[in-house]
């Protein structure tokens, strides 16, 4: 059976005028910017005066088992419930990452959810967008210019070359960069020392970007951030290069959250893009308020599976922000289970209920770690083409025997009315008490609390740290920054550290290679295994299929 792709379908959608979408949500248009007729960006004033509102809305967070390369469908879901609870009378607006480039050229595709769940107009909000990230990667740059411009006006600061934990940031999957020499071509050009690119949506400015609350906290954290040490060993920061207030002005933009809508006109804030693999995998803070006080439900969505994006939601994002989540959806998908069950990437679309059957004590886990939060959960079965009945039923039983509420969602094919019998199970699930709370105590040493994350969450027996780890705690301490979250960088394919390691891993040690700290995001981030700052390009990137032809209509971009 042929399917549109989700460019045709999003180029199909009937849009309202933004100003008609604010208006669903009490915005008038004194409320908004105009990025053309489909996108707007809130005021801050707006949202100052917002904030002051008691009101709040019921928080649904969308979440996954660890999914596939190409991603189990958690924006699609969060999309399709958020158009179904509107469908079935309720004021519903979602709150969503911002993609990254890299890996709409690369790998992925979009992030802007998929068949008839996507969020439109998808060619703008999967390219530039409104300019957030680029915004973000030049504020980013600027401080990477002041740190060599630093060295060689006289180094008055006493940087150490060699201590330098800041690299250059560019919005592209571009393995070439990972390590580069800069400051070639004698004196003039600087002092060369080695360097090299990160994405940009791994850059702590774009963490900073999604948990400050206004322009005087973005600035601060700014100044907060630790980009090297002195020859004594003393951290150097953004503030002591005096450029946090431009890297402030540069983003004065991008730090107001974006409006945009879904293909049924349901309100979509988009807004902030980390990835969960190597940052905090959560959309802004703002955008998740303003949403809370502008709608009756919310729903949002971490990246990869639970033991990333919804982890670092409830330990980071719900800490920092005040949030508690009313309830979670977990979704899952017959593919990624098979996968877990031993079954090869290219045999995914074939039934194999032995292997399904094997890769659901991966589900199991997730529904084990989310309820450690104390948040009531239903699984979301993600209805792809190639699932067959008795692997859909499979899923079902097993979750009906682990005493879970589950939903089979049909959101990718029917938008809204896919998703009806999923939003009914949420509104009951709203009704049961939620008892939210974090998983550990930012005053417990960093050892502790990674150790807390890595045998709760991942199932780990034991956590090694390098000797480079053990370095780093020590600085850190020394430094005050021991009693923050933890932001744990691994891979997503698998609930520990080793990406061979599928379904429910046990008996398994994780070893913490490096700790860095981002002060100005208010958290350490611990790395584990060849976690990749910088992604590189498949063999066959996306972009080969991407065009535009003379009236600007651009195709093959999913
Ligand atoms: N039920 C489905 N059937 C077919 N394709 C789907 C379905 N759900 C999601 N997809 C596709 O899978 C990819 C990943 O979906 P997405 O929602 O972005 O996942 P995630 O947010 O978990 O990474 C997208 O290309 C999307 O269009
Ligand atoms: O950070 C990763 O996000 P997705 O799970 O949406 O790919």
């Amino acid at each position: 059976m042929s399917y549109k792709s989700d460019i045709e379908i999003a180029q199909e959608a009937k849009m309202l005028h933004i100003k008609e979408i604010a208006a669903k949500l009490g915005l008038s248009e004194e409320d908004i910017e105009l990025y053309g007729d489909y996108k707007a960006k809130i005021k801050l004033e707006t949202y100052q005066r917002l904030m002051e509102q008691e009101k709040t809305a019921k928080l649904i967070l969308t979440t996954a088992i660890n999914p596939t390369p190409a991603g189990e469908g958690k924006s699609t879901t969060t999309v399709g419930l958020g158009q179904a609870l509107n469908k079935i009378g309720k004021n519903t607006a979602i709150a969503l990452r911002e993609p990254s480039l890299g890996p709409c050229m690369g790998i992925k595709g979009g992030a802007a959810g998929g068949g008839y769940a996507q969020v439109v107009p998808m060619e703008d909000i999967n390219l530039h967008f409104t300019g957030d990230i680029h915004a973000i990667g030049i504020a980013h740059n600027l401080l990477s210019a002041a740190i060599d411009n630093h060295i060689k006006q006289g180094n008055e600061l006493n940087l150490d070359p060699t201590k330098i934990n800041f690299k250059r940031v560019v919005d592209m999957n571009d393995r070439a960069l990972r390590e580069v020499v800069v400051g070639l071509g004698g004196t003039v050009n600087g002092q060369p020392r080695q360097d090299g690119y990160m994405i940009t949506v791994a850059s702590e400015v774009m963490a900073i970007l999604c948990l400050a609350e206004g322009i005087l906290d973005l600035k601060e954290r700014l100044g907060k951030m630790v980009v090297a040490y002195s020859y004594d060993g003393e951290a150097i920061t953004a503030k002591d290069l005096k450029v946090a207030g431009a890297m402030a002005a540069l983003l004065k933009d991008a730090i107001k959250p974006n409006l945009v809508q879904t293909l049924e006109n349901t309100p979509a804030f988009i807004h902030g893009g980390p990835f969960a693999n190597i940052a905090h995998g959560c959309n802004s803070v703002m955008a998740t308020k303003l949403a809370l006080k502008t709608a009756d439900y919310v729903v949002t969505e971490a990246g990869f599976g639970a033991d990333l994006g919804a982890e670092k939601f409830f330990n980071i994002k719900c800490r920092f922000a005040d949030l508690a989540p009313d309830a979670v959806v977990v979704v899952a998908t017959a593919r990624a289970l098979k996968l877990h069950g031993g079954v090869s990437k290219d045999e995914l679309n074939e039934e194999n209920l032995s292997a399904l059957a094997a890769g659901l004590e991966n589900l199991e886990k997730h529904i084990e770690n989310v309820q450690k939060f104390g948040v009531p959960l239903v699984v979301a079965i993600n209805e792809f083409p190639t699932d067959t009945e008795p692997e859909l039923s499979l899923i079902k039983e097993r979750c009906e025997e682990l005493g879970v509420e589950v939903a089979l969602s049909q959101v990718w094919a029917k938008g809204g009315e896919g998703g009806i019998k999923l939003a009914e199970k949420v509104l009951e699930l709203i009704e049961q008490p939620s008892d939210f709370k974090v998983l550990y105590d930012v005053e417990d040493s960093i050892e502790e609390k990674i150790a807390k994350i890595a045998t709760e969450i991942y199932g780990a027996a034991k956590v090694n740290f390098a000797a480079q780890a053990k370095k780093d705690i020590k600085q850190l301490v020394k430094d005050g920054f021991d009693k923050m979250p933890i932001c744990m960088a691994k891979t997503p394919v698998s609930l520990s550290d080793n990406p061979a390691l599928k379904g429910r891993p046990m008996g398994f040690e994780v070893t913490v290679r490096k700790i860095n700290v981002s002060a100005g995001a208010g958290f350490l981030v611990a790395l584990t295994g060849n976690v990749m700052t910088m992604p590189g390009l498949p063999k066959r990137p996306a972009a080969e299929n991407i065009d535009i032809d003379e009236n600007g209509k651009i195709t093959g971009l999913f």
